[in-house]
């Protein structure tokens, strides 16, 4: 095991960033197979286990040799993953051959008929994935297509942590909501990418979401069903042509946008839009039998919709936010929001007509989210929960979200843009360090850039205001909010429970009737009274009328020692973005750059801006308060000296500067990986605050919850500043970006440029190295520090008992220094560490766990994609496999020879199989994928020892350059 270890380890020394190749995808036009050392070889890829497998192909993990590198040489070996794929599956050529004897012949075949080939899917899957780059969405590295070889294969990137796995078999969710929080900024990250680009990816769901091997990022894969659209393309890029897609067939084929794809369960009510209640030849069972709306779904099969008698809603990027929605509703509950035992019709009914359905706590944390009929105080976690004492989290807040994700009229549906920047969803940035700087470094556009979260929510008014359908329940519901206070807690709930109310295609109605699409309006009322304020979804159930600042700090452990003013960490970001961002205010509030908020900036901290909208108080963002015993603070230049406004809570005005934006006066302890810091106790930390080198160190005292020293860490942010330096110069991800910087203010003139997967870390700016740092750090004042609290992160959960008690990271940086809380044991520490943690696969057990302790039985649902045939689905059919694939294990050590011809070993070491070829270095594949694949493990994606070499071998195999091995095989034929 250790020796596997240190294999492991070897592996997963490679940093991914390393392997970022510039430049195009590699469209290589030679296959070389070959055995090497017992292991296929594709040219220089070294093939290894099978990841996973698809209607069309399966996914291998692979090494790539780079062969002039020695072979002790870390970058020698890099993990990708091998997708290969039949050019033509010999059953869809039957298929196609049987229709065409049904169907009239055309000389002409259309592209779309064209396209439903496997060959011209993959061809499809790939020229989408060849515009991709981006740090969350899959990278496509290299398409090996040879013409004389019967498959195709697309080199991507490895992630080795699997799919995002989010219930186990009782259907209850294993991710906690700061996990999903961050899966969920990626996913928004990735699909505005996408978006951008004019790719509509068709099948978001978990299970395309795939994490990392630390599993500290989800990346956006299979374009199987993804579309194209130029159009999209277009207007995305303000009408300029910087690409030659138009000259692209594949690419600009849009008839297959009308099909149906996705998977059952996360289609948008668009999609499915006959089976909407009330549109004219609906094919939705309750048009047949009203009485029974809610449960009948029967017969629908045999009505069909009368064509063109009400226009099909446009089919936009609105699809995937839709299932973006679906995806958060999944990962916070365990279970899909619209579901029914029945077939898929009566599914698609629930979809097009039903309420999502409000359950009473979310998360693994199980959080009560106040819906009726739960005594959120009762149950153990949820009244731990409630206390705040494990979690800050504001169901309310997600819930508001997630009603806007799921909108079923399209145009009434919240927009990425929306989601990123409205200040109304906090949630979703809520432990970012920085949320303005992350807004500011992740956006994809250069007019993005200068958005502020203010001038978004304009945007938003708009949007919300711009819905035309429906015009007039709109201004109903406007009319009946008037001076009415929204239900709070429980009746809230009901309002999010499926009733017999139902919009046809509208916004969906609550109990009176009422649309919950928000009412900008209704936000400006709610600075005015904090019944309003419930409104809005700021307060939790539980401390009904309540603003939520109240309840957000009832739920984060702050003992107000002193309301000393001090620097949130937002002023303190504001200051340091006044480095580069002069226009900015310099109030200590999040900053809204609207024009006119600009002009009005004299607007206090804790107060409205011009939409409106409350800001909250910087000290009310602060999880701990510190206590400062400043000797200088340095004064700010004179003309921002001028525009600050004195926040209403500071008694004697102090000034907090940071040292500029690219050259930190005080220099930090190094922060490159692996470097460990251990901070004398007790305590206190020398911090060089001020803009100039020669300030005064000042001395810092964190307090904890009940006055318990905290510890304070050396400056530890700015790690993306560095990032910027180091890597400022090199290329662009996308064209729109080049020439952003000037204006994004980021950099001294150099490009705002990260490596892949730096540049949009959803972890914010201290997102990779920092974590080991703290968690050492916490080592050197001598607190438990174990393997859970390690290995909890956003991949997972801990068994209940083995939560860890002991540390809790705060996951902030105030300014120029990060901080971690240390707590005592006992009720009121953090449950689980928070996303700083170091993030490991939790799921690996110290004692060998079999498949079905570990997972349970195989869930059936019904998430398995349709469209193109893959996923094994019919419509109508009944559900299979999440992936269409079924398990299959042998629990005896040995070797075993399946249908394939594949010899397989299972180790109990590991859940992993081995897979290995018993002749040549092409696999004899079935064409028919769908049959029977076997298991393949969600952790089983980590290489371990016993993949990297074969049986019998110990070490390292040494891989003979390739061109050497060319020679041989030339040498051999000949
Ligand atoms: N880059 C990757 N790294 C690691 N695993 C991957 C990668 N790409 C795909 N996989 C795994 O292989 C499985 C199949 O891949 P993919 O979804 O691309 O194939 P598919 O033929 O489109 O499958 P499906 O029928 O499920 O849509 C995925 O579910 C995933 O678990």
């Amino acid at each position: 095991m250790s020796e596997s270890n240190n294999v492991v380890h070897q592996d997963a020394n490679y940093d991914p960033d390393v392997f970022d190749p510039e430049g195009d995808v590699l469209t290589t036009d030679h296959l070389h197979a070959f055995m090497e050392e017992g292991r296929p070889m594709l040219n220089n890829y070294v093939r290894h286990v099978k990841v996973g497998g698809g209607q069309h192909g399966d996914v291998y993990l692979c090494h790539r040799i780079n062969s002039k590198l020695p072979p002790s040489h870390p970058e020698r070996r890099l993990p990708v993953a091998m997708k290969s794929v039949k050019r033509n599956n010999p059953r869809a050529e039957k298929m196609k051959m049987l229709q065409s004897h049904r169907m009239p012949t055309s000389a002409h075949v259309s592209l779309a008929d064209k396209l439903n080939t496997t060959e011209a899917k993959i061809r499809k899957e790939i020229a989408i994935m060849k515009k991709l780059r981006h740090p969350h969405v899959v990278r496509l590295y290299e398409v090996i297509d040879d013409r004389m070889k019967e498959k195709i294969y697309m080199v991507m990137e490895y992630l080795g942590g699997g799919e995002v796995k989010w219930r186990d078999n009782h259907n209850n969710p294993v991710l906690t909501i700061s996990q999903t929080r961050r899966i969920i900024r990626d996913a928004v990250l990735g699909l505005e990418y996408l978006h951008h680009q004019g790719i509509i990816h068709r099948d978001i769901k978990p299970a395309n979401l795939l994490w990392t091997e630390d599993r500290r990022q989800v990346k956006i894969g299979d374009f199987g069903v993804s579309h194209f659209s130029y159009a999209q393309r277009l207007a995305a890029a303000g009408g300029k042509d910087d690409t030659h897609d138009a000259n692209d067939p594949i690419l600009l084929d849009d008839s297959n946008l009308s099909r149906r794809a996705g998977t059952p369960s996360f289609l948008a009510p668009e999609v499915i839009f006959e089976h909407t209640v009330g549109v004219p030849g609906s094919i939705s069972s309750r048009n047949q039998s009203p009485s029974s709306s809610q449960t009948s779904s029967t017969a629908s099969a045999t009505i069909q919709p009368i064509p063109g008698a009400l226009k099909r809603p446009e089919i936009t990027k609105a699809i995937d936010v839709w299932a973006l929605g679906v995806t958060l509703y999944c990962l916070l509950f365990g279970t899909t929001p619209f579901s029914t035992e029945q077939n898929e019709f009566a599914l698609y009914d629930c979809i097009c007509n039903d309420k999502w359905k409000l359950l009473p706590t979310m998360g693994y944390d199980q959080v009560p989210t106040g819906a009726p009929g739960v005594d959120a105080g009762t149950t153990g976690t949820s009244a731990d929960a409630s206390k705040g004492t494990s979690t800050s989290e504001d169901p309310a807040g997600i819930i508001d979200l997630l009603d806007h994700f799921l909108q079923k009229d399209a145009r009434a549906r919240i927009t990425l843009d929306e989601v990123k920047l409205s200040q109304r969803y906090e949630w979703l940035l809520a432990d970012l360090n920085n949320p303005e700087y992350w807004l500011r470094v992740t956006s994809p556009t250069k007019e993005k850039i200068s958005v502020s979260r203010g001038e978004a929510s304009d945007a938003m008014t708009k949007v919300v205001f711009q819905w035309r359908w429906g015009n007039r329940i709109a201004r109903g519901v406007s009319s009946l909010f008037k001076g009415s206070a929204r239900p709070t807690g429980a009746a809230r709930g009901a309002h999010l429970t499926p009733n017999g109310t139902r919009a046809a295609l509208g916004a969906p109605a609550d109990s009176l009737g009422r649309s919950s699409r928000w009412n900008p309006r209704e936000r400006v009322n709610s600075q005015a009274s904090s019944s309003t304020a419930v409104l809005l979804g700021k307060t939790k159930g539980k401390d009904k009328g309540k603003a939520k600042d109240d309840s957000l700090r009832s739920k984060t452990p702050v003992p107000v020692q002193t309301p000393t003013p001090k620097p949130s960490k937002k002023a303190l970001k504001d200051q340091e973005g006044q480095q580069q961002l002069p226009q900015r205010t310099l109030n200590g509030k999040a900053s809204t750059m609207t024009s006119s908020s600009r002009v009005a900036s004299g607007s206090s901290t804790a107060t409205t801006n011009t939409n409106g909208m409350r800001s909250k108080p910087w000290w009310r963002e602060l999880k701990y308060i510190i206590t400062w015993s400043p000797k200088k603070f340095a004064p700010l230049p004179p003309e921002q000296e001028k525009q600050r406004q004195p926040s209403p809570h500071e008694k004697t005005p102090r000034h907090l500067a940071l040292p500029p934006f690219h050259q930190p006066a005080h220099d930090p302890p190094s922060y490159h990986h692996h470097h460990h810091h251990h901070l004398p106790a007790p305590y206190t930390a020398p911090v060089s605050l001020g803009n100039s080198a020669d300030a005064t160190p000042t001395t810092l005292t964190l307090a904890g919850e009940s006055g318990e020293p905290m510890l304070i860490m050396p400056p530890s942010t700015r790690r993306s500043e560095e990032a910027l330096r180091m890597y400022g110069a090199s290329s662009m991800m996308n064209a729109a970006d080049s020439d952003a910087d000037s204006s994004s203010g980021v950099g001294p003139g150099a490009n705002p440029v990260l490596t892949a997967a730096r540049r949009a870390s959803s972890w914010g700016q201290d997102g990779d190295v920092k974590e080991e740092f703290e968690l050492e750090s916490v080592r050197s004042v001598g607190a438990e520090l174990n393997e859970l609290v390690m290995n909890v992160g956003a991949g997972g959960v801990q068994p209940e008992d083995q939560r860890p008690t002991a540390v809790g990271v705060v996951g902030g940086g105030v300014g120029a220094f990060g901080m971690l809380g240390v707590a005592g044991p006992g009720p009121s520490t953090m449950q689980h560490a928070s996303s700083n943690a170091r993030l490991t696969p939790i799921l690996k057990p110290d004692a060998p766990m079999t498949d079905l302790e570990r997972y349970g039985e195989p869930v059936i649902d019904d998430s398995s994609t349709i469209g193109s045939g893959r996923g094994g689905r019919s419509s109508g059919s009944s559900v299979e496999g999440d992936e269409g694939v079924r398990w299959r294990r042998e629990d005896d050590e040995g070797t075993h020879e399946d249908e394939r011809g594949y010899r397989r070993r299972t180790d109990n070491d590991d859940d992993h199989y081995h897979e290995e070829f018993s002749d040549d270095g092409e696999e004899d594949d079935d064409d028919d994928h769908s049959s029977e694949h076997v298991v393949t493990f969600s952790p089983r994606r980590r290489p371990t020892a016993a993949f990297d070499s074969p049986p019998g071998a110990n070490d390292e195999v040494q891989i003979p350059p390739l061109e050497f091995k060319h020679q041989q095989q030339q040498a051999q034929h000949a």
